[in-house]
């Protein structure tokens, strides 16, 4: 099915025969059947989206991200609007968490400017495609209009693209943008159905009366809103931002074209919850690295019921979380691709039952 609106069709599924065949490796590796438990199901999954028997994972691309929010202006994060501005630059320069783990992973990074404050002159390397200077207010109105939602989406797409043409076989969105918590979380709110006391929390570092103020912004937010926020498409245009959508854009373009993500903490998961909302058959694609430290994530994993693969309190954002389970997935395709089975290693199998 093709239609204009390119965030709708849906992805392939990935090759059924292919998990078969890659399950039935599994169990003919020298160990107890189901002996390395997830490690299992992560190589098995890889297989059936790769469509071969050995999954591959030398090429990642990790793109951030960057976005700024009119809802910053009600006081609601520990940190100034400037550090969106300011993080680009440590990106490129090398010092981020995200650049790091970049580095270490041998991973191609890039910074998208989505809509910030930043100068394009003076911060050479990033990708500059800004929308706006930053979200309106959404307490009051609505975050983005409908063209500014669909450039957004489409930002996420353009960048997928780029990653196919560094024949990436794993594809990790990042994002950066002070205040996004609060945009993730009026999203969540509206998305499950958890109330906003339910899943507010610190974000960068609110303290208690912080929090507390965070949950009065984006309850009042939502109850203006509340007619308008009928769909996924419109919860993410109305109380989103610029950065979250371009990840929702390119968790979709990315299962269109058959690779697979990991997706990151709390805001990373709002974007995902949006992009399951409007195309679900982009599930399979998605892997989820991790349960942050923001309180409300651990809830809205369980009502999204998918399993992250660590646990590990981050709290930081910018893709880092899902970076760090790279290792651990590239682990899980080394020993699948590359154990000897019992025939070929001359080990006795299990007894018959
Ligand atoms: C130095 C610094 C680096 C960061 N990298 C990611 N974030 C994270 O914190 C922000 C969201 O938190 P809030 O909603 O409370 O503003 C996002 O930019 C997120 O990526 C950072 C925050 C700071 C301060
Ligand atoms: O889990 C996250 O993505 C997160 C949590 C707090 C602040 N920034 C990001």
């Amino acid at each position: 099915m093709s239609t204009q609106n390119w965030w709708v069709n849906p992805a392939v599924p990935p090759s059924a025969a292919m998990e078969l065949a890659a399950t039935e490796r599994q169990g003919q590796l020298t160990k107890p059947p189901g002996a390395l438990g997830r490690l299992e199901h992560i190589a098995i999954a890889l297989a059936a989206i790769q469509g071969q028997l050995k999954p591959q994972l030398e090429q990642i691309f990790i793109a951030v991200f960057a976005g700024d929010h009119g809802i910053v202006e009600e006081g609601i994060s520990a940190f100034p609007q400037a550090v969106t501005v300011e993080m680009q630059r440590n990106f490129i320069n090398g010092g981020a968490a995200i650049s790091v783990l970049a580095k270490e992973l041998g991973a191609s990074l890039e910074v998208v400017n989505t809509g910030t404050h930043a100068d394009p002159a003076d911060l050479p390397g990033v990708v500059h495609a800004p929308i706006a200077q930053q979200t309106a207010n959404f307490l009051l109105h609505a975050a983005m209009d409908e063209a500014q939602w669909q450039q957004a989406l489409t930002l996420g797409q353009d960048s997928v693209a780029r990653a196919l043409e560094h024949k990436a076989q794993l594809y990790i969105g990042g994002e950066m943008g002070i205040g996004n918590t609060s945009a993730a979380t009026a999203m969540l709110a509206a998305l499950t159905g958890y109330s906003v006391a339910d899943i507010t929390g610190p974000g960068t570092g609110l303290n208690q009366q912080g929090v507390l103020h965070k949950v009065k912004i984006l309850q009042q937010a939502l109850d203006n809103h509340r007619a308008a926020l009928n769909s996924a498409q419109a919860i993410s245009r109305v109380v989103g931002g610029f950065e979250i959508t371009a990840l929702t854009g390119a968790y979709i373009a990315a299962a269109q074209a058959g690779m697979a993500v990991i997706v990151d903490g709390f805001i990373c998961t709002a974007a995902a919850a949006a992009a399951l909302q409007i195309n679900p058959s982009i599930r399979p694609y998605l892997f989820f690295s991790h349960c942050s430290a923001e309180p409300g994530h651990r809830r809205v994993i369980q009502h999204l019921e998918v399993e992250p693969i660590v646990d590990l309190n981050l709290r930081l954002g910018e893709g880092s979380g899902a970076a760090t389970v790279v290792p651990l997935l590239r682990l899980a395709c080394a020993l699948h691709n590359n154990m000897a089975t019992f025939a070929e290693a001359a080990v006795s199998e299990k007894l018959e039952e």
